[in-house]
């Protein structure tokens, strides 16, 4: 872990490894995030963790080090609802980048079109306890409907012991809904335990549920190199191949304690998608046709 004087923290690997895995051309890291940097673009004062600066330049390093070709920004919650550091950091991506804006629910419709000039393609609701200091639900379902004419969706943090409570929510949502780190299963319990069954009935409950199928540093008790992780995740991304989506998660917000080695991700990748067909789906089809659909015919 590094802290420095000031107490931000680094949470992600200064120089982490060349993967063996090569992805495909254009493929798109679809969950990663920037904080700052903090003297253009401060922390909220509700944020639950300051961290070290890690701006867009250092993302886009990345991005090239380990082959891909776009990113989508998810606003961290250390940003709060000023998404003004997401979309510098699409601003400065030379069209490589599009974002998933965090908003106060009350948001007029105008500044709404402006995060879709901005390069904003969804909003993050966020059921962290540990993250946020409230999530109310009527207020999320109310600035959802609002949304659909941008042709937006949603995307939805929450842990595997609150699935149950969630469905009735997940089901109102109007607009496509796409789940961060499968909710959380407990992936020790491997692909047919309660964690991952209760998972997949959700997946069957609507058609366009999208699920992103991202960290086994989070997930996998083993670490690495994430067999527990990839043994229940494959069967997923095999089922439901045409709505799963991947993400680095860089820069691994609250990991400072396991900081993972993004190339060793990454090499996850061909594990839990084993064709080059899957490999496609995942990493290119599905994704463009969320944030950039207007480029898929
Ligand atoms: O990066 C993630 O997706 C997960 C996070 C951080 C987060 O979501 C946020 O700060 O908004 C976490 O579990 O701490």
């Amino acid at each position: 872990m590094s802290t420095d004087e000031k107490g931000r923290i680094r949470s992600w690997m200064l120089t982490p490894s060349k993967p063996a895995f090569v992805p495909p051309r254009g493929a798109i890291d679809a969950h990663c995030h920037v904080f700052g940097p903090m003297a253009e673009f401060p922390f909220s004062p509700k944020a639950k963790y300051l961290p070290q600066d890690a701006g867009p330049e250092m993302l886009f390093a990345l991005r090239d080090q380990l082959g891909f070709s776009r990113n989508i920004i998810v606003q961290a919650s250390c940003h709060g609802t000023d998404n003004a550091a997401t979309l510098n950091g699409i601003a400065k991506s030379n069209g490589k980048a599009r974002g998933v804006a965090v908003v106060d629910p009350d948001i007029a419709d105008v500044d709404l079109d402006a995060l879709h000039e901005g390069g904003i393609r969804g909003i993050r609701f966020n059921f962290l306890k540990r993250l946020v200091d409230n999530a109310p639900k009527d207020k999320f379902l109310e600035v959802s409907h609002r949304i659909g004419r941008l042709g937006w969706h949603v995307v939805v943090y929450f842990e595997a012991d609150i699935l149950e409570e969630m469905r009735p929510f997940l089901a109102a949502l109007p607009v496509p809904v796409v789940i961060d780190h499968m909710g959380r299963p407990d992936v020790a319990q491997g692909p047919v335990g309660a964690d991952m069954t209760a998972f997949r009935a959700l997946l069957d409950s609507r058609p366009d549920i999208w699920v992103k199928t991202t960290c086994p540093d989070r997930l996998s008790p083993q670490g690495e190199p994430y067999d527990d992780f990839v043994a229940a995740v494959r069967p997923l991304v095999e089922d439901y191949q045409d709505r799963v989506l991947w993400g680095t998660d860089w820069p691994h917000p609250n990991m400072e304690q396991r900081i993972p080695d993004d190339g060793g991700l990454v090499d996850v990748i061909p594990r839990i998608a084993p064709t080059p067909d899957l490999q496609c789906k995942l990493l290119i089809d599905n994704p463009m046709r969320l944030y950039w659909p207007e480029e898929v015919l």
